[in-house]
C-alpha cells in the first residue's frame, strides 16, 4: 500500500505520550505564554524537542522531555496539549487513541495532582467534539519517583477513571527502577481499581515483563527483551497480555539494537496480540502512519495483519463493551476496501 493508502486507512493507537507528542506550533504557542524564546526556525526547534540520533540509551532519550515540562503547567496549556495531539491523530484518521502523561510533572505552577488530569480530560473533550476520534486519558506513575509519590498521584486520580481517564501506567527511567521496585505503587493502583498499562522491557531486561505480567498487569509497553525468549513470549500469549509495540522509538533507545532485536516477529509468530504505536510523535520525529509504513517495509505487514493489530488495539482499550463494538464495527468497514 502507498503512503497516502496507509494514511487513509482507520487506526488506533494505545501507545502515545502527550508531552513527547507536540507539534511545533503548539510547543511555540504554549513557550509564548510563559514568555520563553525558542530559536525562530522549525528546524532549530526540531533539534530541541526531537531525540538525538545517536542517543545511547532509554535514559538519553527521556533527557529531550526535560524541555517541554515547564510548557505544561498550567489548566490552560494541559487542555491546548491535548487538544494539540487528539487533531494529530485525528488528521491521519486514527479512530482512538489513549494519551498518557505525568500528572507529577505538572504540578510545578498551582495545579494539583487531580486538576492537571482534569484540564488533559478536557482538552480531549474539546477535541472529541471537533473530530472524528475518540480518545481518552492514562496517567503515569513514574518508576524513578519514590513509591508514595505514585501511590499518591494514583490516589488523587482514581475518582477520574471512566470519566476520560481511563488507567494508569508507569514510565520513566527502567535500568535504575526495575518492576520490583515499584510493586508497591503497582499494587496500590490495582487495588484503587486502576487498569493498568506498563512500561517495560526497554533495557534488555526481560524480567521487568515478566514480573509485570505475574502481577496480572494486562497491556505491556514495549516489551522489547521478549524478542530471544519463547518461555516469556509463551506466558504473554497464555495470558492474553496484549503488546503496544514503539519500533521507531526502539530503535533510538537502542532498546532494539537492529530489527532483528525488535520482537514483533517472534510475537506475531506466536499468536501474541500485538498493537502498533507512536510512544512519541515529536520526540520520535514519527506518525502512526509512518510506523504502518516502516512495517510494511521491514516486515510486509499487510493489510489484514493491521486490521487484527487494530482489533487487538480495540480488545485491551479500557473502554465498555459497546464502545469497543462501534469502533470494531467502524475498523471492519475501513479495512473492507483493502482485504
Ligand atoms: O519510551 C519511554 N519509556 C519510558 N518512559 C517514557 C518513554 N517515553 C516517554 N516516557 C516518559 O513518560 C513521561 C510521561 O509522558 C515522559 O515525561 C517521559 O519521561
Ligand atoms: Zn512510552
Amino acid at each position: 500500500m502507498d503512503f497516502d493508502t496507509l494514511h487513509a486507512l482507520g487506526k488506533t493507537e494505545l501507545h502515545c505520550h502527550l508531552d513527547g507528542s507536540l507539534s511545533l506550533s503548539c510547543i511555540r504557542q504554549l513557550a509564548k505564554m510563559i514568555n520563553r524564546p525558542l530559536p525562530a526556525s522549525d528546524d532549530a526547534l526540531r533539534q530541541l524537542v526531537q531525540a538525538p540520533t545517536n542517543s545511547e540509551n532509554l535514559a538519553d532519550y527521556l533527557k529531550t522531555f526535560d524541555f517541554v515540562a515547564p510548557l505544561l503547567q498550567t489548566k490552560k496549556a494541559l487542555q491546548m496539549a491535548a487538544f494539540d495531539v487528539v487533531a494529530q491523530a485525528a488528521a491521519e484518521n486514527v479512530r482512538y487513541i489513549e494519551i498518557r502523561f505525568a500528572p507529577a510533572f505538572s504540578i510545578s505552577g498551582d495545579l494539583s495532582l487531580s486538576e492537571a488530569t482534569e484540564a488533559v480530560i478536557e482538552g480531549l473533550h474539546q477535541a472529541v467534539n471537533q473530530f472524528d476520534i475518540v480518545a481518552k486519558a492514562l496517567v503515569c506513575g513514574m518508576r524513578q519517583l519514590p513509591n508514595v509519590d505514585n501511590q499518591t498521584m494514583f490516589r488523587a486520580n482514581a475518582a477520574l477513571v471512566g470519566n476520560g481517564l481511563v488507567g494508569g501506567d508507569f514510565a520513566g527511567n527502567e535500568a535504575d527502577f526495575p518492576t520490583s521496585v515499584c510493586t508497591p505503587a503497582i499494587k496500590t493502583a490495582q487495588a484503587l481499581g486502576v487498569p493498568l498499562t506498563f512500561h517495560a522491557g526497554e533495557c534488555h531486561c526481560p524480567q521487568n515483563i515478566a514480573e509485570a505480567i505475574f502481577l496480572g498487569v494486562p497491556r505491556i509497553g514495549h516489551a522489547t527483551a521478549c524478542f530471544d525468549q519463547p518461555d516469556l513470549i509463551q506466558k504473554i500469549v497464555q495470558t492474553h497480555t496484549t503488546i503496544e509495540l514503539c519500533l521507531t522509538s526502539n530503535l533510538q533507545t537502542k532498546a532494539a539494537r537492529s530489527l532483528d532485536e525488535f520482537p514483533y516477529r517472534a510475537l506475531k509468530a506466536a499468536g501474541a496480540a500485538i498493537t502498533i504505536n507512536t510512544d512519541n510523535r515529536t520526540v520520535s520525529n514519527t506518525t502512526l502512519t509512518h510506523e504502518y509504513e516502516l512495517y510494511q517495509t521491514y516486515f510486509k505487514t499487510t493489510a489484514a495483519d493491521f486490521l487484527t493489530f487494530n482489533l487487538n488495539a480495540i480488545n485491551a482499550a479500557f473502554i465498555s463493551e459497546p464502545a469497543k463494538q462501534t469502533l470494531r464495527d467502524r475498523l471492519h468497514q475501513d479495512y473492507a476496501a483493502y482485504l
